[in-house]
């Protein structure tokens, strides 16, 4: 297969769904190429260390190159399970949530979680699916059969994704002039991990009540790869007086951003925006709104703090320390603390994440 070396162009929307308006504010996020981004090309390097700094989300192009075209027939494939998976009736789907069992693997119901402190309730469903149950590095999970049958399209889309995200690691490590390899090593596939792949189906929501689908929040890990094809994704800027800009969805490319960890392993230099997804713009609101996603998280023994290594990554200051979570914990305080089905007090800001230093507020 050959490739062109100019950027691909964009298509603006996707075949058979109604289109994204054009008069939506959007975030003018950055185009990186993977295939540069492979080939080590400066300048696309750079850009990325930029957008990972500013914003913390891009676009990622994935058809110039195979290993990205074949993350872009998964992905395809996996849309197609995800419609199946969310089909079963709410009693199957239900035996999968095994949020008592404190984990945040399995299902998690339509309304199971708040959006905010009000404690408005969530208009999307999820499943997880573990990446350690499919690679053979824990044991598996009982799954539905449509789950069963699609484990090898699942593994070879985790690989997929944990490439491209270690591609990204080795990029910001150089960068940020770590010692070679640090980053790559905290996130080994083979480890165990809360890596993920996300499921998502949001309804159409009713025409006089559209309310916010998912929550602000920032992301838990490290990398997120991020597959949508209608709008709702919003992203806010940094700054006091930030508006809310909807993240347009693009053929051909994921949508990647940056979580917790890197915020934390950098004290703040690398970015993770808060971000939120409310009903579909336009005439897109009519239809049923569905992602995937791939969540790469450290290993989970990986103490969540500045790591030590670089003199470009900034000192904790005294009297800003904070408490060090492991990474395993962590997610698990964020996936599940906001969860209104455990039986417990939903404590919000208990659960948040680095949105406070997302939002680069001087105070
Ligand atoms: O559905 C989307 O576009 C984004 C989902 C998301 O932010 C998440 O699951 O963390
Ligand atoms: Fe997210």
């Amino acid at each position: 297969m050959s490739f062109q070396t100019n950027p691909t162009p964009v298509m603006n929307n996707f075949p058979g769904l109604p289109p994204f308006p054009d008069d939506a504010s959007t975030a003018p996020l950055l185009r990186l190429s993977l295939r540069k981004l492979l080939a080590g090309d400066a300048a696309e390097c750079e850009k990325l260390f930029m957008s990972s700094k500013d914003i913390g989300f891009f676009y990622l192009d994935l058809q110039d190159v195979e290993q990205g075209t074949s993350l872009l027939d998964d992905a395809d494939a996996l849309f197609r399970v995800g419609e199946a998976l969310f089909e079963l009736s709410p009693e199957d789907k239900q035996q999968y949530d095994f949020s008592a069992q404190n984990s945040y693997f399995g299902y998690k119901a339509q309304g199971a979680a708040v959006v905010d402190k009000q404690g408005n309730l969530d208009r999307n469903e999820f499943y997880n699916v573990s990446k350690d149950d499919i690679l053979g590095v824990s044991g598996q999970l009982p799954a539905p059969e449509t789950l069963h049958q699609s484990r090898a399209r699942l593994a070879s889309f985790m690989r997929g994704s944990h490439s491209i995200v270690k591609t990204i690691l080795t990029i910001l490590n150089k960068h940020l002039r770590l010692p070679e390899g640090m980053l790559s090593n905290l996130h080994r596939q083979y480890a165990a991990s809360g890596d993920q792949v996300r499921f998502v189906k949001a309804p159409p929501q009713p025409v006089d009540d559209r309310r916010t689908a998912l929550g602000q929040h920032t992301d838990f890990g490290s990398v997120t790869v991020l597959f949508n094809r209608l709008g709702g994704l919003q992203v806010l800027p940094p700054g006091a007086d930030a508006e809310w800009v909807y993240v347009r969805p693009l053929p051909g490319h994921a949508i990647v951003n940056l979580g917790d960890a890197m915020v934390k392993f950098t004290n703040g230099l690398l970015r993770s925006n808060i971000h939120r997804v409310v009903a579909p713009p336009g005439r897109q609101a009519d239809s049923t709104r569905y992602s995937l996603v791939y969540f790469a998280r450290p290993e989970d023994s990986v103490l969540l703090r500045r790591l030590e290594g670089s003199e470009d990554i900034p000192r904790v200051m005294d009297g800003d320390a904070e408490e060090v979570v492991n990474s395993k914990d962590w997610i698990i305080r964020r996936a599940l603390g906001r969860r209104v089905d455990l039986g417990g007090e939903v404590d919000f800001d208990k659960a948040a994440g680095t949105e406070q230093m997302s939002r680069r507020i001087q105070v």
